[in-house]
């Protein structure tokens, strides 16, 4: 089976597992394992952040940022195809008790003045804003690159405002890995991030979320209320240490498979590739060969290929570590001899 349906599929490697068995732990809710401590001090020194916490998912992290950033009641500006908008179940309206308000980005990139327009004003009819939030790369826009530009002339609009600014940076360091950009480049225009180790830097759990030392501190009560205090949790955290160290150069191969897949995929009568193909998604639009998405990808998994369906007639096709080249031409010759 050729997975190409999410680079959350990655499998930890050899190493990884290794680094598991020969962690050494302790209890994390009295903040007490090493290995923990350890990653989370490299999370936030790369970012050039004054501290981060250890999550297990993504949505976690996101949520939990939101849930300390913001005061029910509140309106968080993002993006209409976020994935805390899309994706994390409605959950900033039911735990943080906060609105969204949605603005359609151009590539996953909200337009600055649309962003200032949408703060709201003092007015006892009007919830207050609580918070900006930005996704690079973003996903649903095919892995787009938000440009570092763009991110911060909404920084400094936030801070005009007197608002904290979050960065849903799941695939930052593709994003990095593709523009030469630094984490922390990225980081300097925003309070607080989460980024993922679980996708394409390839740990099997986990997330990374930081900010400030009193951030952290109201973030880590959070992560507790909803149940995320974790005990001798540096067994999932130590391949997370691998990830960082080891797995992020290697990110520009998925790039590179994505190009591969793009071009092949291009060429395919019938098929269009509707994104700019930044990084490791490939977005492909079925609507000219006549066939659902969704119908696409049964065929595709009669041929042992899995991906996913992003809309009615668009099929997103993530790379990551565990595709091979050879793989990737394996679905392209298959792909055209199936439409
Ligand atoms: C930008 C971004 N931020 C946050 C998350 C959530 O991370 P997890 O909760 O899955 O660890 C994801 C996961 N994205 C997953 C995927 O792409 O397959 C699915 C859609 O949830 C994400 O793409």
């Amino acid at each position: 089976m050729i997975d190409l349906r999410s680079d959350t599929v990655t499998k930890p490697t050899k190493e990884m597992r290794q680094a598991a068995f020969d962690a050494i732990v302790g209890d994390d809710v009295y903040i007490e394992d090493p290995t923990i401590l350890e990653l989370e001090a490299l999370a936030a020194k790369k970012l050039g952040k004054d501290a981060a916490m250890f999550v297990p998912s993504g949505t976690q992290g996101n949520q939990i940022a939101v849930l300390t950033h913001c005061v029910s009641g509140q309106e968080v500006i993002l993006e209409a195809d976020s994935h805390i908008y899309f994706y994390e179940g409605g959950t900033i309206a039911a735990f943080a008790g906060v609105q969204p308000r949605t603005l359609k980005g151009n590539h996953g990139a909200m337009n600055p003045l649309e962003v200032e327009a949408a703060i709201r004003v003092d007015d006892i009819h009007q919830p207050e804003t609580g918070l900006i939030c930005l996704e690079n790369t973003h996903n649903r826009a095919g892995g787009a690159i938000v440009p570092l530009e763009n991110m911060k002339e909404i920084y400094e609009i936030a801070k005009k405002h007197n608002l904290p600014v979050h960065l849903d940076g799941a695939r930052l360091f593709n994003a990095s890995v593709a523009t030469g950009i630094s984490v922390e480049e990225y980081a300097s225009y925003t309070d607080t991030i989460q980024f993922c180790l679980s996708k394409g830097l390839g740990a099997p759990v986990g997330s990374i979320i930081a900010g400030t030392k009193e951030f952290i501190v109201k973030a880590r009560k959070w992560r507790k209320r909803l149940g995320g205090g974790l005990r001798q949790a540096g067994i999932i955290a130590a391949p997370g240490l691998v990830a960082l160290n080891k797995m992020v150069d290697r990110l520009a191969d998925d790039h590179e498979k994505a190009a591969i897949l793009a071009s092949g995929l291009g060429s395919v009568k019938g098929l269009e590739i509707e994104n700019k193909v930044d990084t490791n998604i490939v977005l492909v639009n079925t609507k000219e060969a006549g066939i659902f998405a969704d119908q696409f990808i049964e065929k595709l998994k009669e041929e042992e290929i899995l991906a996913v369906a992003f809309g009615p007639y668009t099929v997103r096709f993530t790379t990551h570590y565990d595709v091979t080249n050879q793989e990737i031409k394996q679905v392209l010759e298959k792909i055209s001899k199936l439409i």
